[in-house]
This record gives structure tokens, C-alpha cells and sequence, in this order.
């Protein structure tokens, strides 16, 4: 039997699931995007991308097959894009000022800067850019300064490795653990320079315990849910700010000390400017050795393409072999890499096109209409998820989910790298990432020097693929649920030699360069 307070319960659920039903359809114009059926309105969405991620829009745009949706949550509309004609249009330069770049925003909020700031920032953002992505476009996306910064994380890259996976060991060892920690030093040790304050141990694994945080800072009331990760980027804040007082800033890449003047002199305190290096550490340390790991067990899991990387890096050993009394020395020029190694490369870019979980994010700017046909409203947030386009058979045949090795060995498929409207990990149009060339150059250094003196086995006998089901929304590469454990040996045929790895002269353009939208 139902008591009163049941069926008053009842009465009173019907009423706000009805009323939030109407709510919903009342405020949605036909000439809006469509909105998918719904069940719980306004709820749908975000039950739905925190269970799913980002195989939730996958999923809806499988399902209903539509070029682009509508999505609801509370005080704010999703508009979701997949057809390659509207990403065009939203891409197109001419409508810069309409479709506005929203990761300032995202950057405020995890490096926990103070409320001035963050209102300075954002007003400055409108008229001058942010000190830090203006700052990347200059020294980072080519040229020698690109090209010196990637030289001084070789070098780093090299004695790291040779200690992390060189260190003689019986037990296993986590494959994108060893990975994470050679890069994270190599990259913040070729920006921040020799007082790199990463090279501390206590504030790498305060980076470590901030990561996990970050989408409570964006979904939740971190003070409650993220404390650990509050007081572990504090450290993290502590670290930087003695690094500038000490004036470590002088001896690092010339791009650190002018992001830094640039926000001493617009009148940012030296603590506060010293929270922003979070921006830095995030765009340099969140995708590059989750990339560098499925690389990698891509290539070790495959015998054919283990060989052929092999063979293909024997063509970057310097004809100017030393002998010493008791080893030879092998010089090895990374920077030919692009060049002389296109296995690599296509390996590369298979495993960027079929991990990668980029979402672009805009803000429409005002009441527009997309394509002459579409109403997007002020302030609705766009989406569009690389997933949709990167397994889109449209785009990439039947086999567009499944990961093929020889997919982007042929000329048909290196033609698609050359749009972003198939190939978009690193996004798209203005904001396309800066640094992709120097985390590329680094990533496959860190490859090549690997594959060249170890052998990586997995300790459970045969390579199986990690699940990726927990893998961060704002990430544009997904963490695997968990590492391999592997063991690592010396390469028996290679043990009696001394490698030197260096990064020459010979980069040229980037291929991805001359991408189109
Ligand atoms: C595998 C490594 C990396 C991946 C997959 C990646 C991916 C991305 C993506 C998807 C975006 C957003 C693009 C858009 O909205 O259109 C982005 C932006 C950005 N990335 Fe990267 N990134 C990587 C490494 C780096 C590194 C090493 C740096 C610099 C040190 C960097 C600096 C930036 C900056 C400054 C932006 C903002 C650009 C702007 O708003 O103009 N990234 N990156």
C-alpha cells in the first residue's frame, strides 16, 4: 500500500519531470539543431559524458546520423557539429569573431589564480592574447628557436633513458610510468631550463597527484572533492614562485622569461604569474607520453612493424663510426627523422587518428545562423569531437574504428593528413595546437632511442591493448585504465655499442604543416 507521503512524493517527481519536459521544448527553436530524444531532460547529457566521455557523442551521432545536435544541460546549450561542411564553415576564418576560442577559461580555472587576475587576463585576452599562447606561436611552432628547444630535450631525453630503461632490474616495470617521467623531464627541462623545478622529485609527484584533480576543478566543488589536488598544485605554485625569485627563469628558453615580463609588466604579482606556469606544464605534459606510450605498444606488439621502424632508424646512424678501446660509438641524428622514417610516422599519425579524444571548443559570440539553415544562440558552447570525424567511414572506409598500420603508409591516406576536416588531433584553424612540432619531434626521439637499445617485452607474456574507459573528457589523448607492466633488456645485438643521440640540422618543414581547413 501507498502512504500519502508516496504518492505526494510521486505527484511531485511527475510534476518537475513534466515541467522540465515543456521547459525544454518550449525553449527550443525549430530553427535550432535537433535534439536527440531525451529521457531525463537536462540530465541526460551530463549523466551521459560522465559515464561514457566522449563516446557519448560517438554514440549519438552513430545513432542518429546528424550532421549536427543539440544538447541541453542546466544554464547551458551543447551544440555538437560532425559534418565536415559545418566544421568548415565554423573553421573558416571569416568567422573568427563569431565561433570564439574558449580555452582561456579552462586555463584560468586549474591554475588557480585569484579573481583580479582572472578578470585582468580575460579583458587583456580580447584586445592582446593570452602572454602564454602568443608566446608558444612565437618560439615553439618552428624556426631555430623550435628547433634549439627540441636539441636541448634530446640531449635530456638521452641520459634519461639510458638511466630509467637502462637501469638493470628483475622486477617489471609500468610501461607509460618509465615513459611519463623521461618526458616530463625532458620537455620541462628544455623549457624551465637547469633549475627546472620538475627535476625535484617532490614537485614531479605533486604534478602527479594534481592531474586527477582537474576535472573535479571543472565539474564539481573541488574544495570538497579535490583537496589532495588543491594542496598538491599549492606545491606546485610554491615551486615556481621560488624559481622566478631566484631569477631561474634567466638560464631557461627564451620563451619562459618573456611569458613571464609579459605578465609582470601588465601588472600580475610574481606569485600570481608564477600559478600561471600551470597553463605551460598542462599543454606540455597532459598528451605527449599517453601518445608516446600507444606509439610505442603499437610498434612492440607488431613483429613486421618492429622490424621495419628498426630498419628505417639504422638509416639515421652517422657513416662517422668511432671505435674506442673497448665499445664503438653509433651517432644517431633524431632531427632525420621525419625525414628518413616514414614507418614511424605513419605509425605516428594512426595511433593520434584512432586514440585521439579531442573535443574543439568554441563560444558562439552572438545569435547566429550556421550554413543558412541552423539557429546557434549566444553563448552556447560548440562542440566538435575529433572521434566523429577520426572514425567516420565516410571519411576513412569500413575499417574506420579499427587501428590498420598500413592505413597511413599509402598516399592515399597520407592525402588526408593533409586536411584538417579528416586528420584534426591537434585541432584546427587559429588555435591549432603550437606545439605539436616540437611534442612530436620529442615524442618520436624518445621512440627512436628506446627502440634502438632495449627490448620491451610484456611481463604478462603477450601485448594486450588497455581498456581507456576512464580516460579524462578534457585530455586530447586518452590515459590508458591501466599501464602495461613490461620488462626491459638490453638488445643483445646492439649491447657492445655506445649510442650518442643528437638532434641535427636536418629537421625540414613539418609535414602536418602545410595542413588545410
Ligand atoms: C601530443 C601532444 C599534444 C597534443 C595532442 C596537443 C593537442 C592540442 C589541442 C587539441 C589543442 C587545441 C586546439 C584547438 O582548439 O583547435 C592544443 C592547443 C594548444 N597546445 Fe597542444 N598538444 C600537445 C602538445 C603541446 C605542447 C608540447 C605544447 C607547448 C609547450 C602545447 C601548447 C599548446 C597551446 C599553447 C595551445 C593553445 C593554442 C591557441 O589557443 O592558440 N601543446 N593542443
Amino acid at each position: 500500500m501507498f502512504s500519502i507521503l508516496d504518492l505526494v512524493f510521486v505527484a511531485f517527481v511527475a510534476v518537475v519531470y513534466g515541467g522540465a519536459y515543456v521547459f525544454l521544448y518550449s525553449t527550443q527553436s525549430k530553427r535550432e539543431p535537433r535534439l536527440p530524444p531525451t529521457v531525463i531532460p537536462y540530465l541526460d547529457p551530463p549523466i551521459g559524458i560522465a559515464k561514457e566521455k566522449v563516446n557519448y557523442l560517438v554514440n549519438l551521432r552513430m545513432k542518429y546520423k546528424l550532421p549536427i545536435f543539440t544538447l541541453r544541460m542546466p544554464f547551458q546549450r551543447l551544440y555538437v557539429v560532425n559534418a565536415a561542411e559545418l566544421i568548415r564553415i565554423i573553421q573558416a576564418k571569416t568567422n573568427l569573431g563569431t565561433f570564439v576560442p574558449n580555452l582561456l577559461d579552462f586555463g584560468l580555472l586549474f591554475s588557480g589564480v585569484n579573481k583580479e587576475t582572472q578578470e585582468f587576463l580575460r579583458s587583456a585576452a580580447a584586445t592582446q592574447g593570452n602572454s602564454f599562447t602568443v608566446s608558444v606561436h612565437k618560439f615553439l611552432a618552428q624556426g631555430p628557436t623550435l628547433q634549439v628547444a627540441t636539441r636541448t630535450a634530446v640531449d635530456r631525453l638521452a641520459a634519461s633513458v639510458r638511466n630509467s630503461f637502462g637501469l638493470p632490474r628483475i622486477n617489471q616495470v609500468g610501461l607509460l610510468e618509465i615513459i611519463r617521467h623521461d618526458l616530463m623531464r625532458a620537455l620541462t627541462g628544455a623549457i624551465y631550463g637547469p633549475e627546472n623545478p620538475y627535476d625535484d622529485p617532490e614537485v614531479e609527484a605533486s604534478w602527479q597527484a594534481f592531474v586527477p584533480g582537474i576535472t573535479h576543478l571543472l565539474y564539481s566543488v573541488p574544495r570538497l572533492t579535490a583537496r589532495k589536488a588543491l594542496r598538491a598544485r599549492s606545491r606546485i605554485h610554491i615551486a615556481f614562485t621560488k624559481y622566478f625569485e631566484t631569477g631561474g627563469h634567466h638560464q631557461a628558453f627564451a620563451m619562459i622569461p618573456e611569458i613571464f615580463e609579459w605578465n609582470r609588466r601588465s601588472g600580475i604579482s610574481l606569485p600570481e604569474a608564477a600559478k600561471l606556469e600551470m597553463a605551460t606544464s598542462l599543454a606540455m605534459l597532459s598528451s605527449g607520453a599517453i601518445t608516446a606510450f600507444w606509439l610505442l605498444f603499437h610498434i612492440c606488439s607488431n613483429p613486421e612493424v618492429l622490424e621495419q621502424c628498426r630498419a628505417e632508424l639504422a638509416e639515421l646512424v652517422s657513416t662517422k663510426t668511432e671505435s674506442t678501446a673497448d665499445a664503438q660509438v653509433k651517432v644517431v641524428d633524431l632531427s632525420l627523422l621525419k625525414k628518413k622514417c616514414p614507418t614511424m610516422i605513419a605509425m605516428l599519425n594512426e595511433t593520434l587518428r584512432y586514440h585521439s579524444t579531442l573535443i574543439n571548443i568554441k563560444k558562439v559570440d552572438h545569435n547566429t545562423t550556421l550554413a543558412g539553415q541552423y539557429l546557434l544562440k549566444k553563448d552556447a558552447i560548440i562542440m566538435i569531437p575529433g572521434t566523429a570525424v577520426h572514425h567516420d567511414p565516410e571519411i576513412w572506409g569500413p575499417s574506420a574504428t579499427t587501428f590498420d598500420h598500413r592505413r597511413l603508409a599509402t598516399s592515399e591516406g597520407q592525402k588526408k593528413l593533409q586536411s584538417t576536416l579528416s586528420f584534426r588531433p591537434f585541432g584546427a584553424g587559429s588555435t591549432m595546437c603550437p606545439g605539436r612540432h616540437f611534442s612530436t619531434n620529442v615524442m618520436l626521439s624518445l621512440v627512436a632511442i628506446v627502440l634502438l637499445q632495449f627490448d620491451i617485452k610484456p611481463a604478462e607474456g603477450r601485448w594486450v591493448m588497455p581498456t581507456k574507459w576512464k580516460a579524462d573528457l578534457w585530455n586530447a589523448m586518452p590515459k590508458p585504465d591501466a599501464d602495461i607492466p613490461v620488462r626491459i633488456n638490453p638488445r643483445e645485438s646492439v649491447q657492445a655499442v655506445h649510442w650518442k643521440f643528437v638532434w641535427g640540422d636536418n629537421a625540414g618543414q613539418d609535414a602536418d604543416a602545410k595542413q588545410e581547413d
